[in-house]
């Protein structure tokens, strides 16, 4: 993928989010709104230009299954549709590379607000030189807004999109999984098995929703829709995986 337009881009944002989302919750003004079992959910109260964009970091830990394995579910698009229930429609605009595509997908609608649409490139990649050196390896899937031909956004002021049978507000998203494996290697050397395995998950979201929206509103989508979101996803994976062979 390097020899594409997006690629520097790719890089740079996916660097920024690999470092943000190491970065703690401890410091700042990170407010938790939400646990369930290992499951810690935080959000930041921002508004832009009088629209809400909380960003979101979400921290979670599953045994039994590998960064890998977690981010290559997140990453895929065959398998979107079993875990993300928002989605109408899916659309991959574009494979630039075996690790990047760009998805076009429409949400559901949110009363009282616009329906929403999202366009973004979407970016997986094994970190290589972890600073943690006893860290197995830590995989990342960064989705970050983009524009693309076979998409505009009809430029009418109000970032609408005609569509044939309504209009869509676009959003802005920039979104990432970071994922690290820990392994328990078995006492007696025996081979390792998925219940020597940790994945150690950072989801962070922040969605510009791109045209006005209730605060009240978003915020109540986001305190449902994103425990729920994290809580479904990472027990379908565990379900794909459990049992197949286990991959790195
Ligand atoms: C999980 C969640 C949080 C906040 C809002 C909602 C939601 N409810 N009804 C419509 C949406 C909606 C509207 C627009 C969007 F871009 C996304 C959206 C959310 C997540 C991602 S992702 O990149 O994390 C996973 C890929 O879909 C992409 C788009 C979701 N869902």
């Amino acid at each position: 993928a390097q020899s594409h337009v997006l690629w520097p881009e790719i890089d740079r944002i996916t660097a920024e989010q690999l470092h943000y989302a190491r970065q703690g919750v401890g410091e700042g003004v990170w407010e938790l709104f939400a646990e369930d079992g290992e499951m810690r959910m935080y959000k930041r109260e921002e508004e832009v230009n009088g629209l809400v964009v909380d960003p979101l970091k979400a921290v979670h830990t599953v045994k039994g299954v590998t960064g890998f394995e977690m981010c290559h579910y997140f990453f895929s698009p065959d398998y979107r549709l079993d875990w993300e229930t928002t989605i109408e429609q899916m659309k991959v605009l574009e494979k630039v590379s075996d690790d990047t595509m760009i998805f076009l997908q429409i949400h559901k609608r949110v009363w009282p607000a616009s329906q929403r649409d999202a366009l973004f490139w979407s970016h997986l990649r094994q970190v290589p030189d972890s600073r943690d050196p006893d860290a197995q390896n830590i995989w990342i899937v960064c989705n970050h807004s983009t524009e693309h031909h076979s998409a505009p956004e009809k430029s009418n002021g109000k970032y609408i999109r005609e569509k044939s049978n309504g209009k869509y507000i676009r959003v802005f998203l920039t979104v990432a999984l970071v994922c690290q494996t820990m392994i328990e290697p078995p006492k007696n050397g025996a081979q390792i098995t998925r219940d020597d395995l940790t994945c150690k998950i950072t989801y962070c979201s922040v969605v510009n929703p791109g045209g006005w929206a209730p605060a009240s509103v978003l915020r109540a989508v986001y305190k449902r829709e994103y425990p729920k979101f994290l809580k479904k996803f990472t027990h379908y994976v565990y379900d794909q995986c459990k049992n197949k062979p286990i991959r790195f």
